[in-house]
């Protein structure tokens, strides 16, 4: 047998039929709504007379358009449009007959939070939602596509997705981190160095022992920038630290069942001399705590490095990275770790788990904060409940920050948690395009400790100087 990939493994172990052009029908194991990808996809299996194929695969929650805020159920609260979603989302789901997590439901969060935090995702299993931040679940070695919605009423349809397979890219980090340096610090980095489309048209595998190093909160924020990267996909081969965190899961297989999946899940790796369309290198110790001065995740860089200028660039960069400058605001030669700031965001996908609350109440800790205002919205209900077991909300609150439900909340415009125009966030979310957090609003994407460190001073700043 010729060596293989673990993109190759779970891709060859999930083809139904491939066609003679190479496009294949897949098998999918999980597939994971939301409010705002699905209504027109229910629609279609209405309009057909059609039922959902897997309903126990199935497994709806809202997350993007629902208020954070006390009173959240009721519509009174929301937009009309989200209102609409939402309610869409109920009669679907109860129609449907699919798993389901209203918001007064405590396991209720962010799609990407709950699928692994209930058991949903597993290693070796294809996963889709239409949502492109569905490469979070890559972390547990799932083979985890964001769709449209014209997919997701295939998928819901059928069980089956219709791709062709994509390269194979491994991006390794090397050694070890240096202290105050995070996995959002490694996924920023590494599109730092690739470029938004350095990934396009691959899956990647992350590897190298900075990345074991992880924990599966880390290694989610990893994976789930790999769509920033331009890629398909992102991936990390299960070890014990992955069946440590599935082992009891709600949803997660059971005595013999988990014993058969365990065996199946230890054969999850890329062979020694498997064969990779394109290899990214960087070592553990030259990543820093970094910071987004302009409109793209490609525009990263240490947090104690100045602002850069438009001709330090090539091509058609230039003028992007002016259009960035004016739009954030910024003057090349400042230093970072001058700009100020209004606000603070901790939460999303990206970084709305119990690890990444404790390391920005970790900073926190007796501390006050100097910004307008700062909130934490944790991913899910569960680790809302979690963090106000471990203190971690007490610690919020005393600093000054508000303690919000879960939810997509700030991390994107489609709630009442907007940026106001010109207002300056640190946020540890993961898209900082022009708008994206509220029109005119100005994003610089950072980890959690970082953005708690910013809370704190007003300022961007250099976490290490607080640890
Ligand atoms: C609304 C949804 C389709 C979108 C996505 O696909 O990523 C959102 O989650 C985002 O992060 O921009
Ligand atoms: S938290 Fe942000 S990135 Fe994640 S699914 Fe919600 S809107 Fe998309």
């Amino acid at each position: 047998m010729s060596p293989k990939t673990l993109y190759d493994k779970i891709w060859d172990a999930h083809v139904a039929h491939e066609a003679d052009d190479g496009t294949c029908l897949l098998y999918i194991d999980r597939h994971l709504v939301h409010e705002v990808t699905s209504p027109q996809a229910f629609e279609g299996l209405r309009m057909a007379g059609r039922t959902v194929r897997a309903p126990d695969k199935t497994i709806a929650v809202p997350d993007h358009n629902v208020p954070t805020t006390p009173g959240r159920e009721d519509p009174k609260n929301m937009t009309e449009d989200s209102a609409i979603q939402v309610a869409a989302l109920d009669k679907n789901a109860k129609d449907f007959g699919i798993h389901y997590y209203p918001v007064s439901d405590v396991r209720q969060g962010i799609v990407h939070i709950v699928g692994p935090e209930q058991g949903w995702t597993l290693p070796g299993m294809t996963v889709v939602c239409g949502d492109s931040h569905t490469a979070t679940h890559g972390a547990f070695g799932a083979l985890a596509h964001g769709i449209g919605t014209s997919e997701v009423e295939h998928v819901l349809a059928t069980q089956t997705l219709i791709q062709r397979k994509g390269k194979n890219m491994k991006v390794e980090i090397t050694g070890k981190l240096a202290p105050g340096v995070t996995a959002k610090d490694i996924t920023l980095s590494v599109i730092g160095k690739t470029g938004t489309a350095g990934g396009t048209g691959y899956v990647i595998e992350y590897c190298g022992e900075a990345i074991r190093d992880l924990s599966m909160e880390g290694r989610m924020t990893v994976c789930n920038m790999a769509i920033e990267g331009g890629a398909r996909a992102g991936l990390i081969a299960p070890d014990e630290k992955t069946f440590e965190y599935v082992k009891g899961r709600p949803h997660a297989p059971k005595g013999a069942q988990w014993e058969a999946a365990l065996a199946w899940w230890k054969t999850l790796f890329s062979d020694e001399d498997a064969h990779w369309d394109k290899v990214v290198t960087l070592k553990g110790e030259d990543i820093a705590p970094v910071v987004t001065w302009g409109t793209s995740p490609e525009d990263v860089l240490p947090i104690t490095a100045d602002v850069p200028s438009a001709d330090s660039f090539e091509g058609g960069k230039v003028g992007a990275a002016q259009r960035s400058l004016d739009y954030m605001g910024l003057t090349p030669g400042q230093k970072l770790s001058d700009i100020e700031i209004d606000t603070v965001f901790i939460g999303s996908c990206t970084n709305g788990r119990i690890e990444d609350l404790r390391a920005a109440a970790e900073i926190l800790k007796g501390k006050k904060i100097a910004v307008k205002r700062a909130m934490v919205v944790p991913g899910s209900g569960l680790v809302r409940a979690q963090a106000e077991e471990e203190g971690l909300a007490d610690i919020f609150i005393e600093a000054g920050f508000e303690w919000r439900l879960a939810g997509c909340s700030m991390c994107l415009a489609m709630n009442p948690d907007q940026l106001a125009p010109g207002e300056r966030c640190a946020a540890t979310s993961n898209r900082n395009f022009e708008g994206r957090q509220g029109r005119g609003g100005r994003t610089h994407l950072m980890s959690p400790a970082m953005a708690a460190a910013a809370a704190i001073t007003g300022k961007l700043t250099d976490v290490r100087e607080m640890m």
